[in-house]
């Protein structure tokens, strides 16, 4: 678990009550995750999540919060923040309210920036079969397509700039061999983002971390049932970003063979069919998947390195392999083409 900031019990109790969410009965201290404090907050009228964020600011915070208002409201499965009942929300087009403007969905507790969302029911699915693929790819052109009217604009964060950034820090801490792919995918990944086909790319809010470790499946049906996925949360890396980078992500996550870095084409296939089923990708994304699954490689295996060898204070961090997206990297650069076998069954069935 990560947990960077200790929250007092009384102190929780104050923020879920003036929430009206009743009084405080439990707060325990999440196991998982890196980037923020996170605990269960049991009250009087169910289970929440308190997070407390460790680097975004106040004035970045409402792209997050009110992006999973916006997706709650749309029927897509993500928990909905709770909003202060003594602040009134913005009103005017989202563009024209300043960053500063307060927001009822964000708090402060223990001096940080605070959010409390439901908690989703389910669990995560580690060892995702081609079935567990397809709810997500389905579930990922779901958010993609109610993301178009979602009126606010905030850059990933994680996106190349960052990448620009902080590979000459964490460039002392790697060998030759890893400091060569390093620079090689970086120069060619600021080539591609020159291209006239990655800015036709259709973009708008993406999630950009849908991590298996980030997605819930129903627990309550019966064995032989088809999963169901019952939540998607963690949107504090989302930002307006391409589509098919959020689809990069997925693939390189859901659909691999985790020893070898490989594509499962039964998964990648399950996941971008179900994705085309209800979104199907146009020439230019077809064009540049293996590309954005390199940028999607590199950009983890860059955070990791910087989470490995620049650890932050917190109690039961554990910071995440970076080797593991070394490994999908060189794997996806060297085989650009193994997506191929896996779009020909898809376009078959487009
Ligand atoms: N809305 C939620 N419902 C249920 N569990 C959640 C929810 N949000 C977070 N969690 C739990 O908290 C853990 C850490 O959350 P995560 O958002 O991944 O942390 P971080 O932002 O630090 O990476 C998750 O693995 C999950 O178990
Ligand atoms: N998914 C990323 C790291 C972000 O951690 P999360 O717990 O917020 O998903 C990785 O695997 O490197």
């Amino acid at each position: 678990m990560a947990v960077f900031t200790e929250v007092q019990f009384g102190e929780a109790d104050a923020l879920v009550q003036r929430l009206g969410m009743g009084a405080l009965r439990e707060l325990r201290g999440i196991e998982g995750g890196i980037e923020n404090t996170n605990y269960f907050a049991t009250t009087e009228s169910g289970e929440f999540v308190l997070t407390l964020f460790e680097r975004l600011s106040a004035e970045q915070l409402p792209y997050y919060l009110c992006l999973m208002k916006h997706l709650a409201g749309a029927g897509l499965p993500v928990p909905a923040p709770v909003a202060d009942p003594a602040v009134a929300p913005p009103t005017g087009h989202a563009l024209s309210i300043p960053a500063q403007a307060p927001c009822e969905l964000l708090h402060s507790v223990a001096g940080k920036p605070a959010a409390l969302v439901q908690k989703l029911s389910g669990r995560s699915e580690l060892a995702p079969t081609a079935a567990h693929c397809a709810e997500l790819g389905a579930t990922l052109a779901r958010m993609h397509l109610a993301g178009r009217d979602y009126p606010r604009i905030q850059p990933n964060l994680r996106g190349l700039p960052w990448w620009n950034e902080t590979a000459p820090v964490v460039l002392p801490y790697v060998d030759e061999a890893q400091s060569a792919l390093l620079r090689a995918e970086l120069a060619y990944q600021n080539h591609v983002a020159e291209s006239s086909a990655y800015a036709a790319l259709p973009r708008g809010p993406v999630h950009a971390d849908m991590f298996r470790d980030n997605v819930m499946f129903a627990t309550d049906g019966d064995a032989d049932a088809p999963p169901r996925l019952t939540g998607v949360f963690d949107f504090y890396f989302a930002g307006t970003d391409t589509w098919l980078f959020d689809l990069a992500v997925c693939l390189n996550d859901w659909a691999i063979d985790l020893p070898s870095g490989r594509h499962d084409a039964a998964r990648a296939d399950a996941l971008l069919v179900a994705y085309e089923g209800v979104r199907a990708l146009n020439a230019s994304e077809r064009a540049l998947l293996p590309a954005m699954l390199r940028a999607a490689a590199l950009r983890f295996w860059i955070s990791r390195l910087w989470d490995f060898h620049l650890p932050r204070e917190a109690s039961m961090l554990k910071p995440h392999d970076p080797t593991h997206f070394e490994r999908v990297l060189r794997e996806r650069a060297t085989h650009p083409h193994a997506i191929a076998h896996v779009l020909e069954p898809v376009m078959a069935a487009a």
